[in-house]
């Protein structure tokens, strides 16, 4: 299993109050699987994406990537985590806007010591040619559509190499054609490089392209 999730729950502070975004979620997620969360607005997906990509961590419970537990990690040993064997996709596609998309691209990889220059700018130049923007490469997000810039998030999340790439809502924001592009983009590298894939979707053709759909509703996982 490349990603297990035992008895998790999550609960947010709001004022006096307490809110429960998950509850006793289990979970296990194969190496290889194309996967979608489902379910309503504020079900809970994006918390457990979050949890997953070791943005957060949950209140109760247990996730181990790679069979490791991720509760007993120091925040150094997360980082490292983060960057090499997660790539995360935002909603926000959160580019940095005075990098082009070249940059935006490479950054990660600058913060891999052991990527050396050479082998950098090639897989840079791969995946902006993947997602089809090698004539965009040195303009800037704000000089870019809303689908261009989802292709630069996803190009940075996958110039790393992880092993899992979480997505939250990949073809939110876009029209139906390219959302359909960015799809299929993702489809293929699974495919090809085994790429596990975790997507939170309220889109009827990403659940259809999955391998598996887990249904959530108020924090749970629907049977
Ligand atoms: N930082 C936070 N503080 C307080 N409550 C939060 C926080 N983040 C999320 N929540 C609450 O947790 C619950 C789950 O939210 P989450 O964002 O995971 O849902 P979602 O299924 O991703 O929704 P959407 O489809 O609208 O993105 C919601 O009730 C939400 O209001």
């Amino acid at each position: 299993m490349i990603v297990e999730a035992q008895a998790v729950g999550k609960e947010y502070a709001l004022g006096k109050q307490t809110v429960t975004a998950l509850r006793n979620i289990s979970l296990s997620i194969h190496k290889g699987e194309f996967m979608a969360l489902a379910g309503p607005s504020g079900s809970g997906k994006s918390t457990l994406l979050n949890l997953i990509g070791c943005i957060d961590t949950p209140t109760t419970g247990t996730i181990l990537i790679g069979g490791q537990n991720i509760s007993g990690k120091t925040p150094d040993e997360l980082a490292d985590l983060r960057l090499n064997t997660l790539g995360f996709v935002f909603q926000t596609f959160n580019l940095l806007p005075v990098l082009s998309a070249w940059e935006n691209v490479e950054y990660p990889l600058l913060q891999q010591p052991k990527v050396a220059k050479k082998t950098r700018q090639e897989r840079v130049q791969h995946y902006l040619k993947v997602v089809g923007l090698e004539p965009y490469a040195h303009h800037r997000p704000n000089e870019l559509s809303g689908g261009q810039r989802q292709r630069v998030a996803i190009a940075r999340a996958l110039a790393t190499r992880p092993s899992i790439v979480l997505a939250d809502e990949p073809t939110a924001n876009l029209d139906h054609k390219t959302g359909e592009g960015i799809l299929r983009l993702m489809k293929d590298l699974n495919q090809e490089e085994g790429t596990t894939f975790i997507f939170s979707t309220h889109d009827a053709r990403v659940m259809e392209m999955a391998d598996r759909v887990i249904e959530l509703a108020d924090g749970q996982i629907m049977e």
